[in-house]
């Protein structure tokens, strides 16, 4: 029988982790949507939250580190088969705190060129990557 449930809108604070150039990232665990795949640390984002509260929600529950200072990259929708989600993506340059697994979830810190390559992610976060180098080649 066809699915006839409404497909559910996921809200999705999101962290690009930079270090000296390179990016913090994790694997999706078995249980998870998209298990397997890399991707930037974050979740769902609260009924009560602001984005930035649930980024530093987020980072500190799966990496164990205080956000100092982020700002918004990009916003990028993508329909999946079971949900839509929206990434609300942020640059990560200042936390405190050794990012690492608190959940179990192996990680890594990676070069930009091996995101997606390297270490497979999910499609919208090649434009996330996209993102990110354009802002790069702006600012440096
Ligand atoms: N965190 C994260 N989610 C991503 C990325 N790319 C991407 O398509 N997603 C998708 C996977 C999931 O469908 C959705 C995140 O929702 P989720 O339900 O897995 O979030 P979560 O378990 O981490 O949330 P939470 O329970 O910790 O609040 O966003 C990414 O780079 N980082
Ligand atoms: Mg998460």
């Amino acid at each position: 029988m066809p699915n006839t449930e409404p497909k559910p809108t996921l809200h999705v604070a999101v962290g690009v982790i930079l270090r000296e150039g390179d990016l913090f990232i994790a694997k999706r665990q078995s249980d998870q949507h998209l298990a397997g795949l890399w991707e930037f640390p974050g979740g769902k984002v609260e009924a009560d939250e602001t984005v930035l509260d649930a980024l530093k929600r987020e980072l500190y529950e799966e990496l164990g580190i205080d956000v100092i200072s982020a700002a918004p990259l990009i916003r990028q929708r993508h329909e999946y088969d079971i949900r839509t989600v929206v990434l609300d993506c942020w640059l990560v340059t200042e936390f405190n705190g050794e990012a690492h697994g608190k959940e179990g979830q192996p990680t890594t810190w990676a070069k930009i060129e091996a995101c997606a390559s390297t270490y497979p992610m999910p499609e919208p976060n090649v434009h996330i990557l996209k993102a990110l180098v354009e802002y790069l080649d702006q600012v440096q």
